[in-house]
């Protein structure tokens, strides 16, 4: 079976096709930065990282984008709460993002615009749209006329006239906004300034974006007319996707994205995780409470990515428990390889690893609509073989089984667990003998930030990951990479 993956746009499972032979432009809706990112960012984020993985392990060359909104009403309230700027906020954030996001493994984008570098790409946009016919201005602000984009809902499956039917009770007509519309369901394109807030000049007046507008006319800068895929969470298909797609499609007469991919909720007591609504656990808090971060990438992983997802104590112990399996049979090479007589295990591992059934039989079932839980199962046959003959060699001091048939099934599950970004550490008393000094990892960090610069970031992550093999963890920030064993 080759991929197929379930098109939010056409509620079906579709086979996937790119527009470019071989290339994948993905993008992503990423985070609002007014605080710390929760377990339901750490889905998503882990979701698309994962996805992207594999779209590279079938041979895709993917170019993935995620974006930050560094402007909005929240971050603004949180700036006035602390008596800050809206730029120290956003930025605050921002750091802590790639903090969290580096522990739990995730591989950086290409590129991460932010709303407040792409002012003349959205500008460009409104610009077009009003001369379309499909903005008008009203008193400082812009708004997207909904009406004449004949496809509004297409996504959503909602229709203008049940949006009309159900609204009665959430249009407020005394709100400021709603006396400028020329219809309730009208959304701002460009707001007005207000007295305090951070403004830019524009054709309409000083003013800043609306929300949506900015992954439009990134999208638009960073990958062109039509993408093959755009993501998201559930929680974004509507407003925000369907206004992506009015405001983009309008304007070019093409697709904005030919496949829109949505991960499910993750959920506490029935509810979304949201900042909005306090009730959430941060990445940090929970990493710092002494959970694994690869526990936490399992407990995602374990579900499908579709569908929505309980946060308890009990599933995070259930992951964490599979984790310490599957981390012994990642080991195995690391520990055994030596004593079996093949030599060192832990080199090339990257370079040997040819097809054979358990990578086919990987593919066969993740192919199907990202199943990465029937992936997994894979991988944890795997673990579970490696582990027997890991007690074949404590107890009876040897196996029968050939060595070089241990190797290719360790090979094979360090590979497929690191296609889910699972990849474990060796403790640093196993590796004290060939321990690096510092000088060595920061010679080792100087040549991963010039093969960043070069783009090449095959050999970036080469480095990354076999500095965390030995027990180095890397953490990238605004001001450089830092790094800690352990
Ligand atoms: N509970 C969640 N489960 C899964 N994905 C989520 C969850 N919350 C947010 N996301 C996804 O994370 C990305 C960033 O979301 P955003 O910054 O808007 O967070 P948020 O917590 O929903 O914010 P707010 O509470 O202010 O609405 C989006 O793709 C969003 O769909
Ligand atoms: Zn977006």
């Amino acid at each position: 079976m080759t991929l197929s993956i379930y098109n939010t746009l056409t509620r079906r499972q579709e086979p996937f096709t790119t527009v470019e032979p071989g290339k994948v432009k993905m993008y992503c809706c990423g985070v609002t930065v007014y605080d710390y990112c929760h377990l339901g960012h750490a889905r998503a984020c882990i979701i698309w990282d994962v996805v992207r993985r594999y779209l590279q392990l079938i041979g895709y060359d993917v170019r993935y984008i995620q974006n930050f909104t560094d402007i909005d009403d929240k971050i603004l309230n949180r700036a006035r709460q602390e008596k800050s700027t809206m730029e120290a906020v956003a930025e605050r954030y921002i750091q802590a993002y790639f903090e969290d996001m580096s522990r739990l493994g995730i591989k950086e984008a290409n590129e991460y615009p932010r709303a407040t570098h792409t002012m003349n790409g959205i500008q460009r946009l409104i610009h077009d749209l009003e001369h379309k016919g499909f903005a008008y201005p009203a008193n400082g602000d812009v708004y997207y006329a909904v009406q004449k984009f004949d496809e509004y809902g297409k996504l959503s499956g909602r229709k203008l006239e049940d949006l009309q039917l159900g609204a009665s009770e959430r249009v407020n007509i005394e709100d400021a906004e709603y006396q400028k519309k020329q219809y309730p369901f009208d959304f701002a394109l460009w707001k007005a300034v207000k007295q305090g807030e951070p403004a830019w000049e524009s054709p309409w007046g000083k003013g800043r974006p609306g929300w949506h507008i900015e992954c439009s006319a990134m999208v638009r800068e960073r990958l062109g007319d039509t993408i093959d895929i755009h993501t998201g969470g559930a929680d974004l298909i509507f407003p925000h996707h369907e206004n992506e797609i009015a405001q983009s499609e309008a304007v070019t007469g093409k697709p904005l994205a030919n496949y829109w991919l949505h991960n499910g909720m993750v959920k506490v007591d029935g509810e979304k995780m949201s900042k909005s609504l306090g009730n959430f656990t941060t990445i940090r808090n929970l990493l710092d409470r002494g959970v694994d971060p690869m526990a936490l990438r399992l407990f995602v992983l374990m579900a499908q990515y579709r569908k929505p997802i309980d946060f308890t104590d009990e599933a995070i112990l259930a992951a964490t428990n599979g984790w310490y399996t599957l981390r012994q049979g990642l080991l195995f090479g690391y520990q055994y390889g030596k004593k079996l007589g093949t030599g060192e295990w832990g080199l090339g591992i990257r370079n040997n690893l040819t097809s054979n059934t358990y990578i086919e039989r990987f593919k066969e079932v993740v192919n199907d609509d990202f199943n990465f839980p029937g992936g997994l199962a894979v991988i944890f046959e795997l673990a579970k073989e490696l582990i027997r003959e890991k007690n074949i060699i404590v107890h009876q001091g040897k196996t029968e089984t050939p060595p070089d048939k241990l190797l290719q099934e360790w090979q094979t599950l360090v590979t497929l667990a690191d296609v889910l970004g699972l990849t474990a550490q060796l403790e640093i008393e196993t590796i004290s003998e060939d321990a690096l000094t510092d000088a060595e990892i920061e010679d080792l960090i100087q040549k991963r930030q010039e093969a960043r610069k070069g783009k090449n970031f095959a050999e970036s992550d080469c480095i990354r990951d076999d500095l965390l093999s030995k027990g180095i963890t890397l953490i990238d920030n605004c001001e450089g990479t830092r790094w800690h064993r352990g």
